[in-house]
């Protein structure tokens, strides 16, 4: 949280100068003031900032004091989009304030004396899967992410997407311009699969013959491989125009995602994420179970089967056939199950010596308990949102297990968002033995 303190009186103007001390959930200046608290943005901690009260809002005159964290942003549309928050923050600075986050959620959910985060950043331009919004204006289409709270931006430049995803938006968004069926609001989800690009549009009126037309000769033009539409009403996706099979490689398997389908943003912090995963298992022989939860299309899986033999859940039906389909033959057997309305339990889970899961932004909440209450002595938790894992993670401290490792990886650059994959452990042994390990190295958090 960034707290200001006040540090002199107000001068004629009714000015005050202030030190920030720390950043709020979403990147801004925490300012304290009269027991109040205030948010400032694109304010930094430890900068001395000259505000002035308009109303009951803080007003930024003047940045007195720079941080020597802040750096110039990389992007003109930096406070006009809503794709960053940060990019006046280095990006060591960055990383540093996300792994205090996951730390800071660990430490809530009781958790303290953690040993040294391993840590990882990814690199700009790497971002293979985006989300658009799309709005119709006179004569034309925006095409791009939300300003913060806000309408969309257009995204005419961008430090985060892959540029093989970028080059493709002029096109793109030419070609949206004439489809009929964009009249208002609608959306987009890109994923950059190794058999190319895979689009999902969103429209609240149906396609028109001669909008599918469009979308063909578009596809067609930049040998994309698939170009889905979606009903908003019903959630159906249909295929519009195909020219290749969709195909992408998780590690061993070979997978044909879903339109649409859950990717890791970048393809470097997905091999970070792999990489901690299988670090944090506990030592196996290939006989024995690894239940993984929230399983996907099969990032850790793959992976996963390498070192034992899997049980994979996963909720949405069409992710859990192209993982069972890409599964065959290799030692992983996979389950379309909701995990929030029939957990998995203790019972369940008699015959697992290791769990894995990766649940989506809300947590695994109805599963923790069960998984709480039965045998298993490990678990990696693979978590997107701090504040999930920090009440799922509260259910575990309290069933007596320990923090033997846990990893941040900051994969969407410039963002507040963060992932970490964090193992826990109760075997008492396995613990005793990552303590020892410890003793030498740095000091804890
Ligand atoms: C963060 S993603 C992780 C996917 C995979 N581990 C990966 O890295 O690609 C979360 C996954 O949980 C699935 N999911 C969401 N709600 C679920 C539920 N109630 N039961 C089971 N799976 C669910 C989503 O479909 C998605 O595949």
């Amino acid at each position: 949280m960034t707290v200001v303190t006040i540090m002199t009186s107000e001068d004629i103007t009714g000015a005050i100068s202030v030190k920030v001390e720390g950043l709020g959930y979403s990147g801004d200046g925490f300012v304290k003031y009269n027991e109040e608290k205030f948010f400032i943005p694109n304010t930094l901690p430890d900068e001395t900032l000259k505000i002035r009260f308009s109303g009951s809002r803080p007003e930024l005159i003047e940045i007195l004091e720079p941080s020597q964290n802040r750096v110039s942003p990389v992007c003109n549309l930096f406070n006009t989009c809503g794709g960053c928050a940060l990019q006046h923050m280095s990006l060591p600075a960055l990383l540093d304030w996300k792994t205090s986050k996951v730390a800071n959620a660990l430490n809530g959910a009781g958790f303290s004396n953690l040993p040294q985060p391993n840590q990882y950043q990814t690199s700009p331009k790497t971002r293979r899967r985006m989300d658009f919004a799309i709005q119709r204006i006179p004569g034309n289409i925006i095409l791009g992410l939300h300003r913060r709270n806000g309408d969309p931006v257009d995204m005419q430049e961008c430090q985060l997407l892959d540029e093989r995803l970028f080059n493709l938006l002029p096109d793109l968004r030419e070609m949206l311009s004439h489809l009929g069926a964009i009249t208002g609001r609608a959306s987009l989800v890109i994923n950059l699969f190794d058999s190319g690009a895979d689009f999902t549009l969103s429209t609240s009126a149906a396609l028109s013959a001669s909008d599918r037309m469009k979308i063909a000769d578009f596809t067609q033009k930049h040998h994309i491989p698939r170009f889905s539409w979606q009903d908003p009403k019903n959630h159906i996706i249909e295929t519009v125009a195909q020219t290749q099979s969709v195909r992408h490689t998780f590690q061993s398997g070979v997978a044909s995602p879903p339109p649409s389908a859950f990717l890791q943003a970048t393809p470097d912090a997905e091999e970070k994420i792999v990489e901690s995963v299988l670090s944090g298992l506990p030592a196996l022989n290939r006989k024995d179970i690894i239940t993984e939860l929230f399983a996907g299309c099969g990032t850790l899986t793959f992976p996963l089967s390498e070192k034992g033999r899997v049980i994979a859940f996963e909720g949405e039906s069409q992710a859990a056939s192209c993982l069972k389909q890409a599964s065959g033959g290799k030692r992983i057997e996979s389950h379309n199950r909701d995990l929030m309305r029939r957990p998995l339990l203790p019972h369940d889970l008699k015959s697992t010596r290791v769990v894995v899961l990766d649940p989506p932004y809300g947590g695994a909440s109805a599963q923790m308990l069960p998984l709480s209450k039965s045998t298993v002595s490990d678990i990696v938790y693979i978590s997107c949102n701090p504040t999930a894992l920090e009440k799922d993670a509260a259910v575990l401290k309290k069933a007596g297990f320990s923090v033997i490792d846990w990893s941040v990886i900051d994969q969407f650059l410039w963002s507040t968002e963060v992932e970490s994959v964090i193992t826990f452990s109760r075997d008492q042994k396995r613990i005793k033995r990552e303590n020892s390990r410890r003793t030498h190295s740095a000091p804890s958090h």
